[in-house]
């Protein structure tokens, strides 16, 4: 398998070296430790939310005494005022995102900065990791400023969407900005729990053996394990469909049902997002065992049970709100990106006469927009496809 193969890599390529850390040199870039007098990377994170905060944590820990990273990390925030106060000035006098992540104290080498153009210029390595619907106007902000051999990477679960149906979000960042390559990190993480230290694993989906292991470096930490991958393409489809999986999870639990019906939500949510990347992204040659990667069936748990995907599931049995209102009223700023991720399948399927085919999908798009009662939910699965075949 990749990951094993990488793993191999790693080691021949470190023990070349004198010191712990490996050399890199990406096709075409140079990109060695500091020990071949090379400058060392520098690393911009575009987002600054839940999630986001919780990667500058790991980031900023990562970099600090690295012969490969600066140990300065700008951190891109869309300015906003908490208290009569920026957030920016917030986070880099106080050290803590009190609207985001609240409670978890940032490294001080992370500097929070509110125009995107300055954040980006002199980055090597460019995370992203913001709400999906704002990817497209971020890539065109930076395109003329930053530097056209960067690599990319993104967190971000999601999908954009085009006039020829959805598209991956790594595509879009790349063909945004000068065909940077761009990696992926999905898994189950939680960020709450990620920033506070808890176990957990995540999984890199790089085609490029040594842009994905210069990676690893960058987000490990003890508390955070990765693996690297080849298979991006399934990577970054199962951090998208898991979405909306977890609102049908959560739409299970506010209907008072139990862990059997929960159980199977989780299963034929599965089975569609399978066929889903099987029907939809056949060049990609996806690979079963990307689903046993964090990416993959174990994400889809861990938001079943405690995301906030699944927290709207929940309340919009409880109540007769829009999905805007409960966002608000429920993350106070955060973001649902199920109901968006929901839409945009349910529109390409619709388009292809494919709606029967993933009838989960659909009914919790649905349910979503009001045009369906959310105890119908269980009613749409009980002549699913995978039981009839
Ligand atoms: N939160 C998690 O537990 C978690 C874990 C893994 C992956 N993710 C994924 O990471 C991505 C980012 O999620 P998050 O949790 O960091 O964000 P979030 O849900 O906390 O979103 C809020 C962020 O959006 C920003 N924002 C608001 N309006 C904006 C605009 N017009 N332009 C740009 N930014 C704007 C806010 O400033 C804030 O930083 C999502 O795709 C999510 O699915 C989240
Ligand atoms: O809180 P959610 O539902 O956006 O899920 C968060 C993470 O993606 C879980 O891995």
């Amino acid at each position: 398998m990749f990951g094993r193969r990488v793993s191999v890599l790693l080691g021949r390529v470190a023990s070349l070296a004198s010191s712990p850390e490996p050399i890199f040199c990406l096709q075409g870039r140079q990109w060695y430790s500091s020990q071949s007098n090379m400058a060392k990377k520098s690393v911009c994170i575009v987002g600054s939310g839940n999630w986001g905060s919780a990667i500058a944590k790991i980031i900023g820990n990562s970099v600090k005494n690295s012969s490969l990273f600066e140990e300065k990390v700008l951190m891109w925030m869309f300015e906003e005022q908490v208290d009569g106060r920026n957030l920016t000035e917030i986070v880099n006098t106080d050290h803590e995102n009190v609207k985001y992540l609240p409670g978890v104290k940032l490294p001080t080498n992370v500097v929070a900065i509110p125009d995107l153009t300055a954040a980006c210029k002199n980055a090597d390595i460019l995370v992203f990791v913001l709400p999906h619907q704002f990817v497209d106007k971020t890539c065109k902000t930076m395109e003329a400023h930053m530097k056209k051999d960067a690599v990319a990477i993104s967190l971000i679960k999601g999908f954009a969407i085009t006039d020829h149906g959805i598209k991956l979000i790594s595509e879009i960042i790349s063909e945004n900005l000068h065909k940077i390559p761009c990696a992926v990190m999905m898994g189950a993480n939680l960020a709450g729990e990620v920033a506070n230290e808890m176990f957990c694993e995540s999984t890199i989906g790089c085609k490029n053996e040594e842009m994905g292991q210069m990676l690893k470096t960058l987000f490990e930490a003890p508390y955070f394990r990765c693996t690297v991958v080849e298979d991006a393409c399934t990577v970054e489809c199962c951090g998208a469909l898991k979405n909306v999986v977890g609102i049908g999870a959560g739409i299970v639990d506010g209907m008072k049902y139990g862990d059997n019906t929960k159980a199977a939500v989780i299963r034929l949510g599965l089975m569609e997002m399978m066929k889903f990347i099987e029907v939809f992204m056949a060049g990609s040659q996806c690979k079963m065992e990307t689903f046993f990667e964090s990416c993959g069936i174990a994400d889809l748990v861990a938001t079943c049970h405690g995301g906030r995907n699944r927290m709207l599931g929940e309340a919009v049995v409880s109540s007769k709100k829009t999905i805007r209102e409960l966002e608000k009223e429920i993350l106070k700023g955060q973001s649902f990106q199920g109901p968006l991720v929901a839409k945009e399948i349910h529109d390409m399927l619709e388009k292809r006469d494919m709606l029967k085919r993933f009838p989960l999908f659909v009914a919790v798009h649905k349910i979503c927009k009001r045009e369906m009662d959310p105890s119908l939910f269980i009613d749409c699965l009980r002549d699913h496809p995978e039981h009839m075949e």
